[in-house]
Protein backbone atom coordinates (compact mmCIF):
# COMPACT_ATOMS: atom_id res chain seq x y z
CA UNK A 1 0.00 0.00 0.00
CA UNK A 2 1.44 3.06 -1.27
CA UNK A 3 1.96 5.97 2.01
CA UNK A 4 -0.29 8.73 1.91
CA UNK A 5 1.80 10.56 3.37
CA UNK A 6 5.99 10.81 3.02
CA UNK A 7 8.84 12.94 4.44
CA UNK A 8 11.74 12.49 2.68
CA UNK A 9 15.11 13.61 4.35
CA UNK A 10 12.92 16.63 5.67
CA UNK A 11 15.58 19.28 7.64
CA UNK A 12 15.13 22.76 8.83
CA UNK A 13 17.88 24.74 10.48
CA UNK A 14 17.38 27.82 12.74
CA UNK A 15 20.80 29.39 12.27
CA UNK A 16 23.45 26.90 13.12
CA UNK A 17 20.67 24.52 14.91
CA UNK A 18 19.09 22.05 12.74
CA UNK A 19 16.34 21.13 14.53
CA UNK A 20 14.67 18.71 12.12
CA UNK A 21 17.32 16.67 10.86
CA UNK A 22 17.14 14.41 7.57
CA UNK A 23 13.58 12.89 9.10
CA UNK A 24 12.54 10.17 6.62
CA UNK A 25 9.23 8.51 7.36
CA UNK A 26 6.03 7.24 5.41
CA UNK A 27 2.70 7.40 6.85
CA UNK A 28 -0.19 5.40 6.23
CA UNK A 29 -3.74 4.82 5.94
CA UNK A 30 -5.35 3.57 9.06
CA UNK A 31 -2.55 3.76 11.31
CA UNK A 32 -2.07 6.06 14.13
CA UNK A 33 1.30 6.99 14.36
CA UNK A 34 2.30 8.56 18.01
CA UNK A 35 5.62 10.66 17.78
CA UNK A 36 7.34 11.22 21.02
CA UNK A 37 10.58 12.65 22.30
CA UNK A 38 12.07 14.93 24.73
CA UNK A 39 10.94 18.62 25.26
CA UNK A 40 13.11 20.67 22.11
CA UNK A 41 12.97 17.14 20.24
CA UNK A 42 11.66 19.07 16.85
CA UNK A 43 7.79 17.12 17.48
CA UNK A 44 6.16 20.38 16.59
CA UNK A 45 8.76 21.96 14.34
CA UNK A 46 8.24 18.57 12.39
CA UNK A 47 4.67 19.29 11.93
CA UNK A 48 4.94 22.52 10.79
CA UNK A 49 6.96 21.33 7.94
CA UNK A 50 4.60 18.98 7.04
CA UNK A 51 1.70 21.21 7.57
CA UNK A 52 3.21 23.89 5.15
CA UNK A 53 3.79 26.56 8.53
CA UNK A 54 7.48 26.62 8.16
CA UNK A 55 9.62 26.41 4.58
CA UNK A 56 12.14 23.05 5.17
CA UNK A 57 15.37 23.96 4.34
CA UNK A 58 15.88 20.82 2.54
CA UNK A 59 14.24 17.26 2.05
CA UNK A 60 10.52 16.76 0.74
CA UNK A 61 6.88 16.28 2.13
CA UNK A 62 4.90 13.47 -0.33
CA UNK A 63 0.69 13.94 0.06
CA UNK A 64 -0.26 10.76 -1.24
CA UNK A 65 2.63 10.56 -3.69
CA UNK A 66 2.85 14.55 -5.17
CA UNK A 67 5.27 16.82 -3.75
CA UNK A 68 4.02 19.24 -2.07
CA UNK A 69 7.15 21.11 -0.41
CA UNK A 70 6.76 24.05 -2.52
CA UNK A 71 3.03 24.50 -1.07
CA UNK A 72 1.81 26.98 1.35
CA UNK A 73 -0.14 26.02 4.67
CA UNK A 74 -3.65 26.38 2.91
CA UNK A 75 -3.07 24.51 -0.08
CA UNK A 76 -1.81 21.46 1.80
CA UNK A 77 -4.89 22.26 3.81
CA UNK A 78 -6.80 21.98 0.70
CA UNK A 79 -5.49 18.83 -0.64
CA UNK A 80 -6.38 17.05 2.70
CA UNK A 81 -3.91 17.74 5.06
CA UNK A 82 -5.50 18.58 8.45
CA UNK A 83 -3.83 20.63 11.27
CA UNK A 84 -5.21 21.97 14.17
CA UNK A 85 -6.57 25.05 13.44
CA UNK A 86 -4.95 28.24 16.32
CA UNK A 87 -7.47 30.35 17.23
CA UNK A 88 -5.91 33.64 15.09
CA UNK A 89 -6.90 31.94 12.14
CA UNK A 90 -10.40 31.51 13.01
CA UNK A 91 -13.34 34.25 12.93
CA UNK A 92 -12.93 34.95 16.93
CA UNK A 93 -16.00 37.42 17.01
CA UNK A 94 -18.36 34.76 14.96
CA UNK A 95 -19.63 31.95 16.91
CA UNK A 96 -18.75 28.64 17.59
CA UNK A 97 -21.34 27.67 15.14
CA UNK A 98 -20.16 30.01 12.15
CA UNK A 99 -16.99 29.40 12.51
CA UNK A 100 -17.61 25.33 12.25
CA UNK A 101 -20.16 25.94 9.60
CA UNK A 102 -17.33 27.72 7.31
CA UNK A 103 -14.74 24.80 8.01
CA UNK A 104 -17.40 22.85 6.31
CA UNK A 105 -18.35 24.91 3.70
CA UNK A 106 -14.60 25.29 2.85
CA UNK A 107 -14.47 21.05 2.72
CA UNK A 108 -17.58 21.64 0.24
CA UNK A 109 -15.79 23.81 -2.14
CA UNK A 110 -17.38 26.92 -0.92
CA UNK A 111 -13.74 28.55 0.33
CA UNK A 112 -13.54 30.27 3.54
CA UNK A 113 -15.94 33.64 2.58
CA UNK A 114 -18.08 35.00 4.68
CA UNK A 115 -20.34 36.06 1.65
CA UNK A 116 -21.30 33.03 0.43
CA UNK A 117 -24.33 31.47 -1.51
CA UNK A 118 -23.97 28.74 0.73
CA UNK A 119 -24.52 30.86 3.65
CA UNK A 120 -27.62 30.12 4.22
CA UNK A 121 -28.17 26.49 3.36
CA UNK A 122 -29.40 24.71 6.51
CA UNK A 123 -27.62 21.35 5.60
CA UNK A 124 -24.22 23.09 6.13
CA UNK A 125 -25.83 24.37 9.78
CA UNK A 126 -26.49 20.75 10.32
CA UNK A 127 -23.64 19.37 9.77
CA UNK A 128 -21.60 21.79 11.79
CA UNK A 129 -24.27 21.37 14.50
CA UNK A 130 -23.62 17.29 14.32
CA UNK A 131 -19.71 18.32 14.29
CA UNK A 132 -20.14 20.23 17.60
CA UNK A 133 -22.10 17.55 19.27
CA UNK A 134 -19.67 15.02 18.69
CA UNK A 135 -17.14 17.43 20.55
CA UNK A 136 -20.12 18.13 23.35
CA UNK A 137 -19.77 21.81 22.32
CA UNK A 138 -23.55 22.09 21.16
CA UNK A 139 -24.48 24.01 24.70
CA UNK A 140 -21.76 27.10 23.55
CA UNK A 141 -22.54 26.88 19.37
CA UNK A 142 -23.73 30.80 19.68
CA UNK A 143 -20.53 31.54 22.08
CA UNK A 144 -18.32 33.74 19.68
CA UNK A 145 -15.48 31.48 19.59
CA UNK A 146 -12.96 34.11 21.33
CA UNK A 147 -14.87 33.60 24.90
CA UNK A 148 -14.47 30.17 24.94
CA UNK A 149 -12.02 29.25 28.10
CA UNK A 150 -8.93 27.08 27.29
CA UNK A 151 -10.44 23.56 26.97
CA UNK A 152 -13.34 24.54 25.02
CA UNK A 153 -11.15 25.98 22.08
CA UNK A 154 -8.65 22.80 22.32
CA UNK A 155 -12.15 21.27 21.66
CA UNK A 156 -12.87 23.56 18.94
CA UNK A 157 -9.90 23.06 17.45
CA UNK A 158 -10.59 19.64 16.60
CA UNK A 159 -14.22 20.48 15.99
CA UNK A 160 -12.55 22.28 12.79
CA UNK A 161 -10.45 19.72 11.81
CA UNK A 162 -13.06 17.44 11.60
CA UNK A 163 -15.23 19.24 9.73
CA UNK A 164 -12.78 19.71 7.10
CA UNK A 165 -12.69 15.87 7.12
CA UNK A 166 -8.76 15.55 6.04
CA UNK A 167 -7.12 12.12 4.84
CA UNK A 168 -4.25 13.37 7.10
CA UNK A 169 -5.48 14.50 11.21
CA UNK A 170 -2.53 16.05 12.38
CA UNK A 171 -3.07 16.21 16.70
CA UNK A 172 -0.20 18.70 18.39
CA UNK A 173 -0.88 17.21 22.11
CA UNK A 174 -4.56 17.79 21.67
CA UNK A 175 -5.64 17.35 25.67
CA UNK A 176 -2.97 19.80 26.65
CA UNK A 177 -4.36 21.89 29.06
CA UNK A 178 -7.63 20.49 29.34
CA UNK A 179 -9.58 19.34 32.96
CA UNK A 180 -9.68 15.48 33.12
CA UNK A 181 -13.61 15.60 32.34
CA UNK A 182 -12.81 17.35 28.79
CA UNK A 183 -9.98 14.98 28.10
CA UNK A 184 -11.94 11.60 27.33
CA UNK A 185 -14.38 13.26 24.68
CA UNK A 186 -11.73 14.03 22.59
CA UNK A 187 -9.32 10.53 22.98
CA UNK A 188 -13.19 9.11 21.82
CA UNK A 189 -13.05 11.25 18.87
CA UNK A 190 -9.51 9.84 18.06
CA UNK A 191 -10.79 7.01 18.89
CA UNK A 192 -13.21 6.90 16.93
CA UNK A 193 -11.43 8.34 14.00
CA UNK A 194 -9.06 5.43 13.88
CA UNK A 195 -11.85 2.87 13.76
CA UNK A 196 -13.33 4.20 10.27
CA UNK A 197 -9.39 2.85 9.11
CA UNK A 198 -9.35 5.34 6.20
CA UNK A 199 -7.46 7.92 7.88
CA UNK A 200 -4.04 8.57 8.00
CA UNK A 201 -3.67 9.92 11.90
CA UNK A 202 -0.36 11.74 13.47
CA UNK A 203 -0.44 12.45 17.15
CA UNK A 204 2.27 14.21 18.96
CA UNK A 205 1.77 13.54 22.70
CA UNK A 206 3.77 13.39 26.01
CA UNK A 207 1.15 10.91 27.88
CA UNK A 208 2.34 8.10 27.37
CA UNK A 209 -0.91 6.39 28.27
CA UNK A 210 -2.58 7.85 25.98
CA UNK A 211 -0.01 7.07 23.54
CA UNK A 212 0.20 3.72 24.47
CA UNK A 213 -3.34 2.69 24.25
CA UNK A 214 -3.74 5.02 20.77
CA UNK A 215 -0.74 4.21 19.00
CA UNK A 216 -0.05 1.32 16.29
CA UNK A 217 3.11 2.54 15.77
CA UNK A 218 6.15 5.35 17.53
CA UNK A 219 8.09 7.14 16.11
CA UNK A 220 10.57 8.72 18.37
CA UNK A 221 12.15 11.88 17.72
CA UNK A 222 15.64 13.57 19.57
CA UNK A 223 17.50 16.13 18.96
CA UNK A 224 15.50 16.78 15.45
CA UNK A 225 16.97 13.24 14.15
CA UNK A 226 14.65 9.76 14.26
CA UNK A 227 15.50 7.58 17.23
CA UNK A 228 13.62 4.82 16.64
CA UNK A 229 10.77 4.13 14.75
CA UNK A 230 8.16 1.13 15.09
CA UNK A 231 5.53 -1.07 17.39
CA UNK A 232 4.92 0.49 20.52
CA UNK A 233 5.56 -1.96 22.84
CA UNK A 234 9.18 -2.69 21.05
CA UNK A 235 9.47 0.67 20.43
CA UNK A 236 9.10 1.76 24.40
CA UNK A 237 10.94 -1.03 24.82
CA UNK A 238 14.74 0.18 23.73
CA UNK A 239 16.73 1.38 26.20
CA UNK A 240 17.58 4.00 24.03
CA UNK A 241 14.09 5.22 23.78
CA UNK A 242 13.49 5.28 27.59
CA UNK A 243 16.74 7.52 28.56
CA UNK A 244 15.90 9.33 25.79
CA UNK A 245 11.95 9.93 26.42
CA UNK A 246 12.51 10.25 29.85
CA UNK A 247 15.63 12.58 29.76
CA UNK A 248 17.81 11.30 32.22
CA UNK A 249 20.59 9.67 30.62
CA UNK A 250 22.42 11.61 27.45
CA UNK A 251 22.44 9.39 24.31
CA UNK A 252 25.33 8.38 22.63
CA UNK A 253 26.05 9.90 19.23
CA UNK A 254 24.86 7.20 16.49
CA UNK A 255 22.69 5.19 19.07
N1 LIG B 1 11.12 29.42 14.89
C1 LIG B 1 12.16 28.91 15.54
N2 LIG B 1 13.34 29.57 15.59
C2 LIG B 1 14.40 29.06 16.24
N3 LIG B 1 14.42 27.88 16.86
C3 LIG B 1 13.27 27.17 16.87
C4 LIG B 1 12.10 27.64 16.21
N4 LIG B 1 11.11 26.71 16.37
C5 LIG B 1 11.65 25.72 17.09
N5 LIG B 1 12.94 25.99 17.39
C6 LIG B 1 13.86 25.12 18.13
O1 LIG B 1 13.80 23.85 17.56
C7 LIG B 1 13.89 22.83 18.54
C8 LIG B 1 12.70 21.91 18.44
O2 LIG B 1 11.55 22.55 18.95
P1 LIG B 1 10.11 21.88 18.94
O3 LIG B 1 9.16 22.87 19.51
O4 LIG B 1 9.84 21.35 17.61
O5 LIG B 1 10.31 20.68 19.95
P2 LIG B 1 9.21 19.70 20.54
O6 LIG B 1 9.74 18.33 20.42
O7 LIG B 1 7.89 19.97 19.93
O8 LIG B 1 9.20 20.16 22.06
P3 LIG B 1 8.02 20.16 23.15
O9 LIG B 1 7.77 18.73 23.50
O10 LIG B 1 8.62 20.91 24.29
O11 LIG B 1 6.84 20.84 22.54
C9 LIG B 1 14.00 23.54 19.88
O12 LIG B 1 15.37 23.62 20.22
C10 LIG B 1 13.43 24.91 19.58
O13 LIG B 1 13.99 25.88 20.43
Amino acid sequence: MNPVLETRDLTIRFGGHVAVDRVSCAFHAGTLTAIVGPNGAGKTTYFNLISGQLKATSGSVLLEGEDITALPAPLRTRRGLGRAFQLTQLFPNLSVLENVRLAVQARHGGGLQLLSVWLDHKHLLDEAQAVLEAVRLADKADAPASALPHGDQRKLEVALMMALDPKVYMFDEPTAGMSVDEVPVVLDLIRALKQRRDKTILLVEHKMDVVRELADRIIVLHNGQLLADGEPAQVMALPVVQSAYMGTVAVEEGA
